[in-house]
């Protein structure tokens, strides 16, 4: 019997494994590229496979719906993925439809058994027959009976998002398109080099082709995606992090304030991103961070991550029983925790995962974070709220609801902290895939009174 190619056995895996146990693609598609000893070109298809297959399932799952008899529903879970990825490597990648197919029929009689193969080689034919396009047209509710449910269909989003997205799109179709396409597409590796970067640091980033972000300091922007090998990297004096993440550090390091500058608090630190850049910012005033993670876990994450920063002290708590005396901060992030639907391109089953339901929890958490956030705030200091979310219950809706109810808060433009980036309009920060590059990362300032 053939044996299964490890790159599709790889991607097949790590699909079970989301599906069956709730696992970040990110954290376990690594590990077993390099267990099966994949590099170069080999590991870069497992990488788009999965990350392709798991994007635009909802997109192939109507498809396959229509070429099997009792439709999906019906199909055994192991079955029905390895359909989903041979389906991806017919109407998405450029595969010969008789590897697409053959490779697949391998793959089910490896891991599933002999019973499937005919019905993956029938159903897969099937799919053969048409390219991308036409099954769109054949599949997809018209756009305009069901604009929605076109999008949601042709772009691989579950309906509830595209609704969300389009409200906090303030109902612009053509954006609303260009970000669903943008949700799509692998985001570019970026690097946050912190203040302080050596000399041979720099010649290291320039040398593995680093160029520099267009609107963060610290941003650089690596052509593939294997930063783990820069000695800049292993040592902390360099991160993996989006340049829309470097800008919410950047926004709350720079809102003007009156009288001390000295103690800042990164509320929801893990996994320590933020912090690592914050804590870099704040060296620069002799300024001391506290960086608080509810998770032990994570917490130790944030250790990592500011290792080598001896202004920042790591504490694990619930931010909203700090365990700090009072109002002694004269900066604040509140990085929340959040539906996640501004990384949508990062992290491929997130979309799957995230249900309506779970915004009522978040942001009654939301809410209570950013109440604790004020009040550990002294006079004249500032909080920045920030998510990487633009839904607007997360985000504007928070944000007014905590001024309306209080009366020691005012609202800062945020907008003018980020004079380099372009297409915003105050006072809240919101940064976009499709017009930024970024995560579409939401920023509100807050100065407590
Ligand atoms: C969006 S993430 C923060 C990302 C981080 N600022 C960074 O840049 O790496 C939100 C974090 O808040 C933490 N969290 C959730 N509930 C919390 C709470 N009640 N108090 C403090 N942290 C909490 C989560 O565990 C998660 O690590």
């Amino acid at each position: 019997m053939p044996k299964a190619d490890p790159a599709r056995r790889i991607a097949w895996e790590v699909m079970r494994a989301v599906d069956t146990r709730d696992a970040y693609v990110n954290l376990l598609l690594p590990g077993k590229i390099t267990d099966a000893g994949l590099g170069g070109r080999d590991a870069a298809f497992a990488t788009e496979l999965t990350h392709g297959t798991i994007r635009r399932q909802g997109t192939y799952d109507a498809v396959l719906e229509t070429v099997t008899t009792k439709g999906l529903a019906a199909v055994d879970p192991p079955v029905r993925d390895v359909l989903r990825l041979g389906t991806h490597q017919l109407l998405s990648l450029r595969t010969p439809s008789h590897a697409a197919v053959s490779t697949s029929v391998d793959l089910v009689r490896e891991q599933v058994g002999h019973k499937p193969a005919a019905f993956v080689n029938a159903v897969l034919r099937k799919v053969a027959r048409n390219d991308l396009d036409a099954w769109m047209r054949r599949v997809a509710p018209s756009r305009d009976a069901d604009p929605i449910g076109h999008l949601s269909v042709v772009y691989s989003h579950p309906r509830w998002i595209v609704e969300a997205l389009r409200a906090a799109l303030g109902d612009d179709a053509d954006a609303l398109e260009r970000l669903l396409e943008a949700d799509n597409d692998a985001p570019h590796v970026t690097l946050a080099a912190r203040p302080g970067l050596t000399d041979t640091d720099r010649a290291e980033l320039e040398a593995a082709g680093a160029t520099p972000g267009s609107m963060s300091p610290y941003a650089y922007q690596l052509p593939s995606g294997m930063p783990g090998g820069l000695s800049a990297v292993r040592g902390g004096r360099v991160g993996v992090q989006d340049e829309g993440s470097q800008l919410v550090a950047i926004a709350a390091a720079a809102a003007p304030l009156d009288g001390d500058d000295a103690a800042w608090l990164d509320l929801c630190a893990g996994p320590g991103g933020k912090a690592a850049l914050l804590g870099a910012l704040a060296g620069e005033r002799s300024a001391t961070v506290t960086a608080n993670e509810l998770q032990p876990h994570r917490a130790e994450l944030v250790r990592k991550a500011v290792r080598g920063l001896d202004n920042v002290t790591v504490v694990s708590g619930d931010g909203r029983k700090p365990a700090w005396e009072g109002a002694s901060f004269d900066r604040v992030l509140v990085d929340a925790p959040c539906t996640g639907l501004g990384a949508l391109r990062r992290r491929p089953e997130a979309r799957w995962r995230r249900s309506e339901a779970d915004l009522d929890s978040l942001t009654t958490l939301q809410r209570e974070l950013l109440g604790s956030a004020l009040d550990s705030t002294r006079r004249g200091g500032i909080v920045t709220y920030a998510t990487c979310s633009p839904h607007v219950r997360e985000t504007q809706e928070i944000v007014e609801a905590i001024v309306a109810r209080r009366d020691d808060v005012e609202v800062v433009d945020a907008t003018r902290l980020l004079p380099q980036v372009v297409d915003l309009s105050g006072p809240y920060v919101q940064l976009w895939p499709h017009v930024h590059g970024t995560d579409a990362m939401f920023v509100a300032v807050l100065r407590r009174r």
